[in-house]
């Protein structure tokens, strides 16, 4: 039982990406999970928690589908242009809440728009369990299977030791000016990052993993949202 109050955050949702591995007529943020939207549920995972202090949505500059949702006039929510990568999406985020007067030594969630299923328990455990922590650190799994490492031919080169391997997931959660520095320096410095815990990482710090649940998936392929709209119950085309 995690006795120390939950702290106040910040989130950040990158959503301006185009979905190229989905194959589908939209990014795959704005398809449809039952009643709503992929991205509605996402901020729904955030909007209303008692310790948010404010949110912010990356969309894309020529982005028409975010008018048409229910929540595009929601005070409670800010809008950035995205970037062309996620992380100049994030950076752009984290660049507006500076600007909203955040203050450096506010928490951050960052949290993929495609993470839909993100339960309320997982955020408050990452809350709870990284309150105190001197770096933030991430939702992650550890491996499940077996991993292989794979030769430019396809053929296995060697069987990883899953022991130490896990899967980063998000929320990732930082100090707001520490993320902010690492991640600006790191795109400088044109070192390739694809989360936000790497550019802690590059700037010598070393971020907690806080287990999480498997099902916090990142839709990314067609079969990621039908396995999603089976687990809710849905129908295929829902
Ligand atoms: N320039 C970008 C690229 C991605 N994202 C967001 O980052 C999250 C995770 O990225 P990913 O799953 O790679 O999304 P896409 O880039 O859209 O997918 P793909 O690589 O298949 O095009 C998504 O919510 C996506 O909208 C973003 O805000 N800005
Ligand atoms: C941030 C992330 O979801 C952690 O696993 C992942 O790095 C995003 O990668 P993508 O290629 O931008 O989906």
């Amino acid at each position: 039982m995690n006795l120390i109050p939950l702290p106040e955050f910040w989130a950040v949702i990158p959503a301006a990406g185009v979905g190229a591995r989905m194959r589908a007529d939209r990014p795959k943020q704005y398809l449809r999970l039952g009643e709503r939207t992929v991205l509605e549920h996402t901020l729904g995972c955030f909007l209303g928690h008692p310790t948010l202090k404010g949110l912010v949505v990356c969309l894309a500059e020529d982005d028409p589908w975010w008018p048409g949702l229910a929540c595009a006039g929601d005070p409670r929510i800010a809008r950035v242009a995205g970037g062309c990568e996620r992380a100049d999406s994030v950076l752009n985020g984290l660049l507006h809440l500076l600007e909203l007067g955040a203050d450096e030594h506010d928490w951050v969630l960052v949290h993929d728009a495609a993470r839909p299923n993100l339960s309320r328990e997982d955020l408050d455990l990452l809350l709870g369990e990284l309150a105190e922590d001197p770096v933030g650190g991430l939702l992650a799994v550890p491996a499940r299977d077996t991993l292989k490492r794979v030769g430019k031919d396809g053929r296995v080169r060697e069987t990883v030791d899953r022991s130490v391997i896990w899967q980063a997931y998000t929320p990732q959660m930082f100090r707001l000016g520490a993320l902010h520095r690492s991640l600006a320096d790191a795109r400088v410095s044109r070192v390739a990052i694809t989360d936000e815990a790497s550019a802690l990482e590059w700037a010598g710090q070393a971020p907690r993993l806080v287990e999480g649940r498997a099902d916090n998936l990142k839709i990314t392929r067609p079969e990621d949202l039908e396995w999603l709209r089976q687990r809710w119950g849905l129908g295929s085309g829902d």
